[in-house]
């Protein structure tokens, strides 16, 4: 180290001949992940980068949150719960990067976005297949927004699969009445293809659970991790309908809904309304 030259010195052992081995870019594909950011605004407007770029890296942070559910749901299925806690820890850490990211977007101007809104077309995240299968993975399923997508074969298919299997909440509530506790009889045969609907049967179940937390403690902790994971992502749909209202106010979308009211009615969905109604009913 030259100290004097405030420059590093390479080592004599470090690699540097890639011509027949394998690189950082060649195991990461970056000459694809790089070459996929293309602003269609025409001429090219500055902020169509923050953009895209913004969206890509919530794409890529929601490919992994589905490759990790997909886990957790298999890790239920084999009663193995630390191995699922283990999962939805490291969701949620993605979902407070994904949440804190909508401040990079949020230093778009309306004048800025207004500049290139246009020439997104009729696109809109209401298109992301892969947001959608989140959803239906946690149990929010939604037959209708599978059409949306008969365009896109491969994401259409990805849709109906994970439409027609059991969400990582009907793998929870299995496990519980696999662990003996009273789970009404029609939960653990509901048709799967619908949204998760409020059963009070269930919270007199948590209610059991919440209030004798010791007796039943890895159930205890497991409902306070799906708790998280709800809050998680009400949260990023907080940012985004905020993010939205500062950026085009109250005017329709892309996609063709109304906009800022759309989104609102999206934070009365609730994936696992139970666990939010037992803590009416603990305590006085
Ligand atoms: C300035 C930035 C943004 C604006 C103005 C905006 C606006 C909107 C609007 C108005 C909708 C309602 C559907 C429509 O009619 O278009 C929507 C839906 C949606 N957007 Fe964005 N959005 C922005 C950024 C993002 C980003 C960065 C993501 C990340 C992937 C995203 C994901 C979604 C999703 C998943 C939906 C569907 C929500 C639902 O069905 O409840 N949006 N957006
Ligand atoms: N729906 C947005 C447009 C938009 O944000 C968007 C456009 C293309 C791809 C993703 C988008 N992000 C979220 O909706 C709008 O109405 O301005």
């Amino acid at each position: 180290m030259s100290v004097q030259r405030n420059t590093r010195d390479l080592e004599q052992g470090i690699e540097r001949d890639f011509s027949d081995r394998m690189s950082y870019g060649s195991y990461l594909e970056l000459g694809k992940l790089l070459d996929a950011q293309h602003p269609v605004s025409s001429p090219e407007h500055h902020d169509e980068m923050l953009f895209i770029i913004q969206h890509q890296t919530s794409e890529l942070w929601l490919k992994l949150v589905l490759h990790e559910l997909r886990a957790v749901r298999l890790h239920l299925q084999a009663d193995d719960l630390r191995a699922a806690m283990k999962g939805i820890a490291r969701i949620k850490h993605i979902q407070r990067s994904l949440t804190e990211q909508w401040s990079v977007l949020a230093t778009l101007t309306p004048s800025e976005y207004a500049e290139f809104r246009g020439d997104l077309g009729a696109s809109s995240g209401f298109q992301s297949y892969q947001y959608r299968a989140v959803e239906f993975l946690l149990g929010n399923k939604n037959a209708a927004m599978v059409d949306v997508f008969h365009a896109d074969p491969a994401a259409q298919a990805l849709l109906a699969e994970l439409l027609g299997q059991s969400s990582i909440y009907d793998e929870f509530i299995a496990l519980l009445a696999r662990r003996g506790y009273p789970v009404p009889d029609e939960l653990l045969h509901r048709d799967v293809r619908l949204a998760h609907v409020f059963s009070p049967d269930l919270v007199a179940v948590y209610k059991q659970v919440y209030e004798d937390a010791a007796a039943h403690w890895d159930i205890y902790e497991a409902c306070e991790e799906l708790v998280d994971l709800e809050d998680n992502f009400q949260l990023w749909r907080f940012r985004h309908l905020k993010t939205v209202a500062r950026t085009i106010g109250f005017k329709r979308g892309t996609g063709g809904s109304s906009g800022v009211g759309f989104l609102q009615r999206a934070l009365e969905l609730t994936f696992f309304p139970e666990l939010f109604a037992v803590r009416t009913e603990i305590g006085r």
